[in-house]
């Protein structure tokens, strides 16, 4: 790009930032020097390529959303967290409000995750044990007493079942008299990463986007700031794909539930804002950072020039980060602090939204109020004390930063073709019933190409560890401790035993009639195609349980089981 073309874009970007809001804050380095909201190259220089570098608050988003960067507002500090039942769950989050975490992050417990009840005996052992255990509306309820919902941005961590789950949460901000249409918050929802990755569904991968689309079309009707997607990348990564895989089968991913919104004759302007991304921050800090730039840059010309989107926040790629939690070691536990503030660091420096920080004590167990504590003041320490919210991408221009990001997009390109030849292979005739990307990842699932290939990169890592190529402190380089014991949460299985005795009376209180019938309306609409969300509302008003609603589900639609392969 040549010099007046940058010097034009660099105007416009400050005539943008005047015009923001700006936090009260002071801008300056800890010696008191004034540093700019952001760098480019220096006035009468031309630059090659600087079209994909560009403006924050500009597309292609390179540098950011926003043309003030974090001076407009800092990320938000979001601690996932979740165990035993509502009520103690309720108190950490609490806490964690006290604390300064910016908003809530539900983790639900593994039956609440596979949609199943505190008292079916498939839950035995587990129930509060992951994290907190839903059982219905009531539940909800607890967890979120005292906190109001409409002004708290809530996520909550659920894909097999969150739909039923999301219900409940509209239900439980109906009981504090909130108005669902105010609602903010984000729900996981992504299916595509559960068959790839996590491996926690309960249907089919179509019934499953069925009721995906009927969430998008609902949200994008009622309740504008929702986002309904949070389209993951992290539990790819955890599962040991390499950083280009993790990008390019995300925004894949991204790209399927895109077309599942444009097939249901959604507006891609109206719907793609409730698209949101997670993705994990791993402990190599340039390849990371390199990877946020570059998720944003492609997200926005793929939105663009692909699906049509012409609104800034439909080509907006914004993400939560959580740091990795596949790079914590259990030998050595204290010097997974650092791990996870160098982490951190690497999200905010690549621009993320929303950020949790790892507890030390996770590779053994869920975090002591501690631990988390610890992980919380990391955030805060790098917000308040090292000066990098001042400056928008202050790695913007570095050579090894910008090579990196090109490179991370075109491995993310090359992955993006080999999906779409796997959609052709499934529909040679071109004529794909969503879309050709979500041919090639339904495809994928289908073949376990997915799980193939992130188990080959998961073993190539674990072969260049076990020779010494790679090293990890405590583990295969510097043994020895340099800590004592860590004092260890540990959640009673008399949470269980209460839950479901608590279970137990809510059921015998309830209108069971009233509840046969809305679950059977429920079922009408699954099998009439209409949309789901309202009879699924109805049954959750009357206290039908997330088990019975998703069996019910299940008999009318399958189960799923994955293909045996190697
Ligand atoms: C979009 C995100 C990423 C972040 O939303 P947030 O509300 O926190 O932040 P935000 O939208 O970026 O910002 C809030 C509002 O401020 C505005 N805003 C932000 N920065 C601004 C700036 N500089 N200038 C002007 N406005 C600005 C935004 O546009 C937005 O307003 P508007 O709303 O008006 O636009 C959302 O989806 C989210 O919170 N995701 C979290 C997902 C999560 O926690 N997942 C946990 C997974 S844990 C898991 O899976 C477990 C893994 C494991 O351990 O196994």
């Amino acid at each position: 790009m040549d010099a007046d073309a940058i010097e034009e874009g660099r105007r416009r970007w400050q005539a943008r930032y005047d015009a923001s809001r700006k936090r009260e804050a002071d801008f300056t380095t800890l010696s008191g020097d004034p540093v700019e909201p952001v760098y480019g190259p220096r006035p009468g220089d031309a630059y090659e390529g600087f079209e994909r570098i560009g403006w924050p608050g500009e597309y292609p988003f390179t540098r950011g959303l926003y043309p003030t960067g974090y001076r407009g507002r800092t990320w938000t500090i979001r601690q996932f967290a979740g165990f035993g039942n509502a009520e103690q769950t309720n108190e950490r989050y609490k806490m964690i409000l006290e604390a300064g975490g910016g908003g809530l992050s539900v983790a639900f417990d593994m039956p609440t995750l596979m949609g199943r009840d505190s008292d079916d005996p498939r839950s035995l052992g587990e129930v509060g044990h992951c994290g907190v255990a839903i059982d219905s509306a009531a539940d909800m309820e607890v967890l979120f007493k005292d906190i109001p919902l409409g002004d708290v941005t809530t996520s909550m961590t659920i894909s097999g079942p969150a739909v039923p789950v999301f219900c409940m949460y509209l239900v439980a901000a109906e009981r504090q008299g909130v108005d669902p249409s105010v609602l903010n918050g984000t729900l996981q929802t992504d299916i595509f990463k559960e068959y790839i990755a996590q491996k926690e569904w309960l249907f089919q991968p179509e019934p499953h986007l069925r009721l995906i689309g009927d969430l998008m079309e609902h949200c994008a009707a009622g309740i504008p700031a929702y986002k309904p997607l949070s389209v993951s990348g992290y539990h790819i990564r955890e599962a040991g794909a390499t950083a280009a895989q993790e990008l390019a089968y995300t925004l894949a991913d991204g790209f399927g539930y895109v077309e599942l919104g444009l097939s249901r004759g959604l507006d891609v302007d109206v719907f793609a804002p409730g698209l949101s991304f997670f993705f994990d921050a791993h402990v190599d800090f340039f390849e990371e950072i390199a990877k946020f730039r570059a998720a944003r840059r492609i997200w926005a010309r793929w939105m663009r020039d692909v699906y049509g989107a012409r609104t800034d926040k439909a080509q907006w790629l914004r993400f939560h980060t959580q740091t990795a939690g596949v790079s914590l070691t259990a030998q050595q536990p204290y010097n997974n602090v650092v791990r996870t503030a160098v982490e951190a660091l690497a999200a905010v420096l690549g621009g993320t939204n929303s950020l949790h920080t790892n507890a030390l004590d996770e590779t053994l167990a869920l975090p002591s109020e501690q631990a988390a504590e610890i992980a919380l003041r990391t955030q805060q320490v790098l917000m308040e004390e090292t000066g990098v919210a001042n400056v928008a991408d202050p790695l913007g221009g570095s050579w090894f930063v910008e090579q990196l990001t090109d490179r991370i997009e075109a491995d993310a390109e090359k992955i993006f073709e080999q999906i779409k030849e796997r959609g052709l292979r499934a529909h040679p005739d071109g004529r794909h019933p969503i879309g050709p990307i979500t041919s090639g990842i339904l495809r994928g699932i289908e073949d376990g190409w997915f799980t193939g290939e992130i188990a080959e990169s998961a073993f190539r890592y674990q072969q260049s560890l076990e020779k010494g190529d790679k090293r990890v402190v405590g583990v295969n380089v510097h043994h020895g401790s340099v800590t004592g014991d860590l004092e260890i949460l540990r959640v009673s299985h008399e949470v269980e035993r209460e839950q479901v005795r608590v279970l137990a009376e809510r059921k015998a209180r309830r209108d069971d009639a009233a509840v046969r019938t809305a679950l059977e309306a429920m079922l009408a609409a699954a099998r009439d195609g209409s949309n789901t969300i309202e009879p699924m509302l109805d049954a959750v008003r009357a206290e039908a349980t997330l088990g019975e609603i998703c069996e019910a589900l299940r008999e009318e639609w399958g189960v799923y089981t994955e293909p045996a392969g190697f």
